[in-house]
């Protein structure tokens, strides 16, 4: 289980995560929201170890996490990161290759290395381009080869760092459809996003940053009915909430849930 306790960080003299307190255990998907600058990627960098908190610690099933090299190497296992740009995370020119780059790093044997790349592609459904030079796939295909990658290691928690930035509908749809797809295969995620819409509709859990601090966590519902505290974290409630709490349409977690729920109404 990941979690953090009173984790504070500071760039040389300036504090920028003050005294957090995480639970990513608790949900299979949890959203981190916040405006610009409130520390977003940098809690993620605590969380996988490439930074060290000034205090408190990062969690793993209850015990601080551990600095040294074979202690990171085994975090990165069991807690992976996707960041925003996939250009960071992309080395060859070929898929297959580049998917199966961190288990070919780790020595894993050459007929699991296929059965977890074949996997992989499948839970991303990158199956219609796999055969494509890397640098001839779009942004949102990138991405996917991305995530590819980082599913590889059969984490038990991955990091999703803005995992619809630059996509268009119907990839964002695609991202969404991915997203509940590695939940039901027993994984934790963690998403950090600008997304409003989608954390709503994708996350159990959610965590609202301000400057550094959690400002309210909870289900979707119960935070993001709290317009004064979004207003004050820099950010808006998700379009399904406003429908609800200016209009008194049903709190409906899709669109479509709430289409049939106004159709339904319509008909009775
Ligand atoms: N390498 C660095 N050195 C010094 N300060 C930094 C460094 N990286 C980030 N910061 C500062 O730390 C704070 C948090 O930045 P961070 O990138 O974690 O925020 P964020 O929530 O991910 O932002 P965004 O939503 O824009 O991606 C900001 O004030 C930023 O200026």
């Amino acid at each position: 289980m990941l979690a953090t306790h009173n984790l504070s960080f500071s760039y040389q003299d300036e504090t920028v995560l003050h005294d957090l307190t995480f639970d990513f255990g608790r949900c299979a998907v949890t959203g981190i929201v916040g405006e610009n600058g409130c520390g977003k990627s940098t809690l993620f960098m605590n969380l996988n170890g490439v930074l060290r908190p000034n205090s408190g610690a990062v969690l793993w099933q209850g015990k601080p996490l551990n600095y040294s090299k074979a202690g990171l190497i085994e975090h990165r296992q069991r807690v992976t990161t996707v960041f925003q740009d996939p250009e960071q995370q992309i080395f060859y020119t070929d898929i297959d290759s580049d998917i199966a780059f961190s288990l070919r790093n780790l020595g894993v044997n050459e007929a699991e290395i296929t059965r977890r790349v074949e996997h992989a592609i499948e839970l991303v459904d990158a199956q219609s381009f796999r055969h494509k030079p890397i640098q001839y796939l779009s942004h949102g295909q990138k991405k996917r080869v991305a995530i590819a990658g980082a599913l590889v290691m059969e984490a038990d928690y991955l990091l999703l760092d803005e995992p619809t930035a630059g996509l268009d509908p119907s990839g964002r749809q695609q991202m969404i459809e991915i997203i509940a797809r590695i939940a039901t295969q027993g994984k934790h995620v963690v998403i950090s996003s600008h997304d409003i819409d989608l954390i709503y509709e994708v996350c159990d859990g959610v965590y609202v940053m301000n400057r550094g601090k959690i400002v309210a966590q909870g289900s979707p519902g119960t935070v993001f009915s709290q317009s004064e505290m979004l207003r004050a974290a820099g950010l808006v409630q998700p379009w399904l909430v406003k429908l609800h709490s200016e209009l008194g349409f049903p709190l409906c977690k899709t669109e479509t849930q709430l289409f049939n729920a106004l159709r339904e109404t319509k008909e009775a």
